[in-house]
């Protein structure tokens, strides 16, 4: 399903009359996003089911999926560090949606992923601290002399009972949740992905490919695939890696192309990189 139809971008002479009309003060050493676009011929986006910007380091994908972002107004995780005029730049922005954004559309980028993984590590340092502290608390109720006084000391009569007549590592267990599943980073940043990306909705991803190993690269691009097709969702992809450049019926727009082009995956410049790379080396296989 294609929510967002098309994207508009200011061209250059509309930069230039917002900075006459508007920017009087020269005390900003940056002007981003403005100035990033102009140069590259890059004035709209024309959306399909799975469509992917493609350029080189600096060419401006996660500009361009962080201003659809703003002015699509869906949600994400991560903080994103803003300029002082990206409200001013996205205002000037025009988009078509073709019907109204389902709540689970979202923006995912490698901070998302990175955060999560933090996150649940400091889950489980907090749950280690935890259980070191209910080890002590064990033998203190075990062998306190606790009377109960009023019915205030009846959750303590529990404990101590409880204490009593368990061993001590069922009484952890019991007061403390499990530790949340250790994964690798792969692992992680894999599971955000099916975590966060639901039926219905928009999803732009930068760069994905960030801690998957080849093999679950593919397992992205199957999932991705199948979520556009059967779960009625749009994606619009940053990416470099090859495998995400081949996801079927993908429409790839090449930022390092002045102006702006619609390429196929295997005209683009990483593409033939490998392609050469392997081809070379065939006879090592
Ligand atoms: N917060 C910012 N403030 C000022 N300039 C920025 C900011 N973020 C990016 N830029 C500049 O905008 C341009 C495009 O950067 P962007 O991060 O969008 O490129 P990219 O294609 O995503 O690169 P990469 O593949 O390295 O992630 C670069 O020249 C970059 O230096």
């Amino acid at each position: 399903m294609i929510y967002l139809e098309q994207f508009t971008f200011p061209d250059g002479d509309r930069e230039s009359i917002f900075f006459q009309d508007k920017v009087k003060r020269t005390c900003y050493d940056s002007y981003y996003p403005f100035q990033v676009l102009p140069g590259r011929g890059l004035e709209r986006l024309d959306f399909d089911l799975i469509t992917i910007l493609y350029g080189g380091n600096g060419s401006g994908k996660s500009t361009l999926l962080n201003i659809i972002a703003e002015k699509t107004e869906i949600p994400r995780d991560a903080i994103y560090n803003k300029s002082n005029f990206f409200p001013d730049y996205v205002a000037m922005c025009e988009m078509q949606l073709k019907v109204f954004l389902p709540e689970h559309s979202r923006i995912i980028t490698s901070d998302d992923v990175f955060d999560y993984m933090l996150n649940i590590r400091s889950l489980n340092e907090g749950i280690d601290r935890k259980r070191e502290q209910l080890f002590d608390d064990y033998l203190e109720a075990k062998y306190s002399r606790f009377q109960l006084k009023s019915l205030a000391d009846y959750e303590e009569l529990k404990r101590v009972n409880h204490a009593r007549f368990n061993s001590q590592s069922r009484f952890v267990r019991n007061e403390l949740m499990d530790n949340a599943r250790e994964y690798s980073n792969g692992e992680n940043a894999f599971r955000y992905f099916t975590e966060k990306i639901d039926e219905k909705g928009l999803y732009l991803l930068d760069e994905p490919e960030n801690s998957l190993s080849p093999k679950r690269q593919l397992e992205l691009v199957q999932f991705i695939e199948d979520s556009a097709r059967f779960w009625q969702c749009q994606f619009i992809i940053a990416t470099h890696s090859p495998f995400l450049l081949a996801l079927r019926g993908a429409k790839i727009y090449n930022l390092d192309e002045t102006p702006v082009a619609v390429k196929r995956w295997t005209e683009l410049e990483n593409v033939r990189i490998y392609y050469d790379f392997f081809k070379k080396r065939e006879r090592e296989f």
